[in-house]
């Protein structure tokens, strides 16, 4: 993400501002696929990144949602969607007190919410990409797009756009910084060379040279929440379908698995915990499901938390220099997106000058978001599988405080706007939504049909006859 927090760099400072890029000439990457959410959209063009370009560059797809297999147990064929929904969708535009009425008589006669959506079906028929662009631009698909894309495709483009843009790069790795006697960095040492600075964003991924080297700010670590601390990561052949316009996440036996539908390849990789499994078990887990050998690119150790500071004086720490999740729903590119969005927000509306409150004001904003990503990753796991150990012991598992309330509420009834603003602080965005909890919290039977039927019993009957959900209210 550093070229991207330099291209933003440079919209937000004044011409006469030097941005630099350093990289290590010897670039650390996992040659992964990723899929954004709509953030991805935002971010690409506030910084007026064609979206065309981007897409030919990056190697990028539609991605309009997420497809969950197997989370329920009931085989790879139980299956559930979250969509990336937008305008055109009744069931979605009717709200009453919060809630959606025509989503809670769904809920309540146990149907799929998914297929509410118009743009559904062209999901299920594995339309072309042509057909996808087509679909969306009659504006009837109630469907918002977002993309899967080759990470280093992208970096490569972002590279390119960031020199024409006059950020300069240095090829180099940064070995230690100097600080003042306040604790501002003044200069990152480049091997033989000092480079004074003013301003930093640490976008040093999993090296941590800010807040872990340098500053020794406080690590929240997520490990009694979200159980999973190591992955594999292998290429797959593209099917003979087009690439699907979805994120694939399939429950395993100790975890679960992402795939990542690229045009000339998918990449994925089994997230697990190594209390009940190892890189063996979860190969053979992978190809046995997959019927076929996979090869391991990388296995990898993952230690899911936060640092609690992420902006100090006059260094920020962007994207896995700042924290790190599991790739569930994109969350960890969804909060460095939103997290860059401030960045920005906050130098632009100051002027460059940022009072220490207003630092303070980000990084509390920056740990609830962290906390909300925790919770609504934690809610996938709610799901009443109890066909392995892994399955077991996370259903015995405490869990944190304030999901468990929100868990007892979604018994009563459907998540709602209020339950998602405390996760929302000093001009942040959600990251994910009332919808997208519904969307998971509801086909895992975390809101139940009786919690849907409670809401809908509160609704006048004159309401529940326009609404032509009358079967529902009597159910
Ligand atoms: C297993 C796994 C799967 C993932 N899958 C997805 C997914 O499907 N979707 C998704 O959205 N996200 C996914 N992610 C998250 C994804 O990695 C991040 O969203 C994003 O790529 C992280 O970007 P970053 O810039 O923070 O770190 P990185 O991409 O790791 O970049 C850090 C950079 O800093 C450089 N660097 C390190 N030390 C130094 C130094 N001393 N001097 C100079 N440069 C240095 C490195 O060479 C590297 O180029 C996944 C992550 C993992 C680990």
């Amino acid at each position: 993400m550093g070229w991207l927090a330099a291209i933003e760099l440079r919209r937000v400072f004044e011409p006469d501002v030097d941005v630099a890029v350093i990289e290590t000439p010897e670039l650390f990457s996992f040659g992964l696929g990723e899929g954004g959410a709509l953030n991805l959209v935002d971010t690409l063009c506030r910084n007026q990144l064609d979206l065309d370009i981007f897409v030919g560059e990056a190697g990028a797809t539609y991605k309009l949602g997420v497809l969950y297999d197997n989370w329920r147990g009931g085989g790879i064929s139980d299956r559930y969607y979250r969509l990336f929904c937008g305008p055109g969708v009744p069931e979605i535009e009717w709200r009453v007190d919060g809630f959606f009425p025509l989503l809670s008589a769904r809920i309540a006669m146990g149907e799929d919410l998914h297929t509410c959506v118009p743009g559904f079906d062209a999901i299920a028929r594995h339309a072309s990409q042509q057909d996808i662009e087509r679909l969306l631009a009659t504006g009837q698909s109630g469907l918002c797009p977002s993309y899967h894309f080759d990470a280093e495709a992208f970096e490569r483009y972002l590279k390119r756009v960031g020199l024409s843009r006059g950020i300069t790069a240095h090829a180099s790795a940064v070995c230690g910084m100097r600080l003042d006697e306040r604790g501002y960095v003044r200069s990152l040492h480049l091997g033989g060379e000092q480079l004074e600075v003013d301003f930093v964003i640490d976008a040093s991924g999993f090296a941590r040279l800010g807040l872990g080297s340098v500053f020794g700010t406080r690590w929240r670590s997520f490990a009694n929440t979200l159980p999973t601390d190591r992955a594999i990561t292998f290429d797959l052949e593209p099917s003979e379908m087009c690439p699907d316009p979805v994120t694939r996440s399939t429950a395993m036996k100790a975890g679960w698995m992402w795939e990542v539908p690229l045009n000339r390849k998918i990449t994925a990789g089994y997230v697990f915990s190594s209390r009940h499994a190892d890189h063996a078990i979860a190969v053979a887990e992978v190809e046995h499901r997959l019927g076929h050998r996979v090869q391991p690119k990388h296995l990898l150790s993952l230690d899911q938390g936060y640092f609690e500071t992420a902006w100090v004086n006059n260094l920020v720490a962007l994207g896995t220099a700042s924290g790190f999740v599991e790739p569930l729903d994109a969350a960890l590119a969804t909060h460095t997106f939103e997290q860059l969005r401030n960045i920005g927000r906050v130098l632009t509306n100051g002027g460059g000058v940022v009072p220490a409150h207003t630092i303070e004001a980000y990084n509390s904003a920056n740990a609830r978001s962290w906390t909300g990503v925790r919770d609504f990753l934690r809610l996938h796991y709610d799901c009443k599988r109890n066909d392995a150990p892994f399955w077991r012991d996370i259903a015995a598992a405490e869990l944190p405080e304030g999901y468990a309330e929100l868990r007892a509420c979604f018994h009563k009834r459907t998540p709602r706007w209020i339950d998602i603003q405390p996760y929302v602080g000093s001009g942040w965005h959600a990251l994910f939504h009332q919808l997208d909890w519904i969307s998971v919290a509801a086909p895992l039977g975390v809101v139940p049909a009786t919690a849907a039927r409670a809401e809908l019993r509160r609704l006048s009957a004159d309401i529940v006859e326009k609404l032509g959900i009358a079967d529902a209210w009597d159910a």
